[in-house]
């Protein structure tokens, strides 16, 4: 049977300022920008036996003892260099991957899947840089003790604070999920300008010091204006780089088709989903496939299809938190999984994914300039482009157009953050998250 054990390779230290629990609250209390940097920098899995296709990880050199650290968390109290593993060629190069929100519920399901390979693969080592606040930094250092309880191999840095200057310093991708959630009594306009807020600050701070082709996805509602927001503020990385998620709504729609025609739901393929992450989305059944054939070949029932699968998907947010008494925050996290997933793998062969993007040079005569969720496929590069033939009726173009609506009037509510004058905000009434009722 293969063993495994981690082994500190090398002894000498980074130069890295890494500060440990106990001086943190004093930290705290000297400025306003904490970053705490658990690093873990360099151990090795040995391990007996190495299948073929398994991923070899980086010999370790076992010289000396490792430096250890007093009054600091376990596996990150010992910081080594790279040195040994830069030597070795069966691991990529580390990503820097920041996630804001960090001590949340989605980040707590989310974060774990990241460093176990599930997303970007089990030969890409990262690190991860969590973004919280001054009210939840406990919280991120209870969350940062998992991580490290967890030994994930490929998980090779971890760094928490609360200044997304310092958070977001290289990120390749940016997960943003923190956002105020809308609470009793509060308009929803109050929230587009509080949230939007959160994510001009973001963007700015992206655009300062992030990678310049850094993938970002915005998880925190009113996720598709905070995206526009977010990229506005922006103007050095490409707008094309910001997504909105709305590969749960995807998810969702692919469930209720399966479920309705009685296979299993890796049978629906081609789902679109257009528009906002609102209840003003919509689930395009007639581009959509099942077994490769059209939804509408298959499930007879256009009423239903019109109006009780579209209103379900719509509104399944709403009913999830009902029930559970929060927002979906698992399947929220396997829907980020996806959509990362879809950027860094190639779209299998006639098929594509939905997420909300810049709507600039769209093929469809969507207004451009806002962040709408549209049809995409992508080579797995990080990129993707826009699906051209797609099949347009008149319920699905007056269903677009009223989201369509509805992003516009969202953004003319936040103009005062993305720099186009003085906000205006006139919402349709019926404009909802899908958690609402
Ligand atoms: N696009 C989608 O498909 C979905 C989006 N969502 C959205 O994702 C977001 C996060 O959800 P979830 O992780 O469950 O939420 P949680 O409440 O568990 O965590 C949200 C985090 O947001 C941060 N936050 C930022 N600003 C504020 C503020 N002013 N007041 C309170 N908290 C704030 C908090 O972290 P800190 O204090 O560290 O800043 C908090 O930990 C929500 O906006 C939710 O609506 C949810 C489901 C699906
Ligand atoms: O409305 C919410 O906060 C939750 C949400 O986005 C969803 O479940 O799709």
């Amino acid at each position: 049977m293969a063993v495994a054990q981690f082994i500190p390779s090398s002894s000498s230290l980074t130069k890295r300022t890494t500060l440990y629990s106990s001086q943190l609250s004093q930290y705290l209390s000297s400025t306003h920008k904490p970053l705490l940097t658990l690093r873990r920098t360099n151990y090795a899995k040995i391990c007996c036996s190495v299948t073929s296709n398994e991923v070899q990880a980086p010999v370790a050199r076992q010289s000396n003892d490792p430096i250890k650290k007093p009054e600091c968390f376990g596996v990150f109290c010992l910081t080594y260099d790279l040195k040994a593993e830069e030597e070795t060629s069966s691991w990529k190069k580390m990503i820097n991957v920041s996630v804001s929100g960090a001590a949340g519920m989605i980040a707590n399901h989310l974060l774990f899947k990241l460093a176990s390979g599930e997303v970007f693969g089990p030969d890409q080592p990262i690190a991860l840089k969590l973004l919280g606040s001054e009210r939840s930094i406990q919280a991120l250092e209870g969350v940062a003790m998992e991580l490290e309880d967890s030994l994930f191999p490929l998980l090779r840095e971890v760094s928490i604070g609360i200044d997304p200057y310092e958070v977001f310093q290289d990120a390749e991708w940016a997960l943003l999920i923190g956002a105020k959630p809308r609470g009793p009594g509060m308009e929803r306009a109050g929230l587009l300008d509080i949230n939007g807020q959160i994510f001009a600050e973001q963007g700015k701070a992206l655009n300062a010091v992030a990678s310049r082709n850094v993938k970002v996805i915005v998880v925190g509602n009113p996720c598709n204006t905070n995206a526009l927001i977010c990229l506005k503020n922006a103007p050095d990385i490409p707008a094309k780089n910001f997504h909105a998620l709305t590969r749960l709504d995807e998810n969702r729609a692919k469930c209720q088709l399966a479920l309705k025609a009685g296979v299993f739901y890796d049978k629906v393929s081609n789902m679109t989903i257009w528009g906002n992450h609102s209840t003003t989305q919509v689930p395009d059944f007639l581009n959509a496939n099942i077994n490769g054939f059209q939804v509408k070949e298959v499930i007879r029932d256009t009423k239903w299809l019109e109006e009780e699968f579209t209103e379900k998907v719509q509104k399944r947010g709403g009913v999830l938190i009902q029930k559970w008494g929060r927002s979906s925050a698992a399947s929220t996290a396997v829907s980020v999984v996806d959509a990362i997933r879809s950027l860094v793998t190639p779209t299998p062969e006639g098929d594509w994914f939905s997420t909300g993007v810049y709507t600039n040079g769209n093929p469809y005569g969507i207004a451009e300039d806002i962040v709408f969720s549209m049809p995409c496929r992508s080579k797995g590069d990080g990129d993707y482009e826009l699906v051209k033939d797609v099949l347009m009726d008149d319920y699905l173009q007056s269903r677009i157009k009223k989201s369509e609506d509805e992003l516009l009037a969202e953004k003319r509510c936040v103009a005062h953050l993305t720099g186009e004058g003085i906000a205006v905000c006139d919402l349709p009434g019926d404009t909802m998250l899908p958690g609402e009722m």
